[in-house]
């Protein structure tokens, strides 16, 4: 295995999910937010059971990479490990795949095609984050689509706001099981953010689910 064991410190996982199954639950008590201009969020607190047991497989067993990126000429490290599974490459662990399939199954009407692709995030503590962006790499620049995200380890807020600036409109902490989808035309009309956190935060990992050709 070439995988690199992130340098991130030691994680406690809660009691109540030592031993227990390692899976998503049932989805019908998604509570749906309207952002407005078509956009919307879905949250389901603690989706998944076993979620810190599958926390810790993933930070082990992921083969994540660091990447850098080009800022005002000058070469910065992406401040996030990563790590991509296209269509068809088997997720990391069962579970995702099932949760990948629940998810199509529970939002086909909507998304009218199933979910694809997965990528995954670890916020190794509280300097690490994702800036103001939308998903709008392909497809997602003119179209209404949907982005589900499985979030893992210690919460961390993803924040909302319509494009372009304004304050917070939505703030919702995520982790340790919890679910959140993007939906309408979220990834165009408004961005969304992982700000860096002050407090002493643990590691955190991000599952993005996304239909095929969007990034
Ligand atoms: O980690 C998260 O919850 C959000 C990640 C995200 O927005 C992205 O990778 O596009
Ligand atoms: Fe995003």
């Amino acid at each position: 295995m070439t995988a690199v064991r992130p340098d991130v410190p030691g994680f406690q996982g809660s009691l109540f999910d030592q031993g227990s199954d390692i899976g998503p639950g049932p989805l019908g008590g998604v509570r749906r937010t309207e952002l407005g201009d078509g956009a919307w969020v879905d949250h389901l607190p603690g989706w998944f059971h076993g979620a810190d047991a599958l926390f810790e497989e993933l930070v082990a067993g992921v083969p994540w990479q660091a990447e850098e990126r080009t800022m005002y000429e000058n070469v910065v490290a992406v401040p996030r490990l990563l790590a991509y599974y296209r269509e068809g490459v088997p997720l990391p662990h069962p579970a995702l795949d099932e949760a990948r399939d629940a998810l199509g199954a529970h939002y086909a009407a909507e998304l009218g095609e199933p979910f694809a692709t997965a990528g995954l995030c670890l916020y190794r503590d509280g300097r690490d984050s994702v800036a103001w962006h939308g998903d709008r790499t392909g497809r997602s620049a003119t179209r209404d689509t949907l982005v589900a995200i499985l979030a893992l380890g210690d919460p961390r807020d993803l924040v909302f706001r319509p494009r372009g600036g304004g304050p917070v409109a939505l703030r919702l902490p995520s982790g340790h099981g919890d679910l959140l989808v993007m939906g309408g035309s979220c990834q165009r009309t408004w961005e969304h953010a992982v700000p860096k956190s002050a407090r002493a935060v643990g590691p955190r990992v991000s599952v993005q689910f996304r239909p095929r050709g969007v990034r």
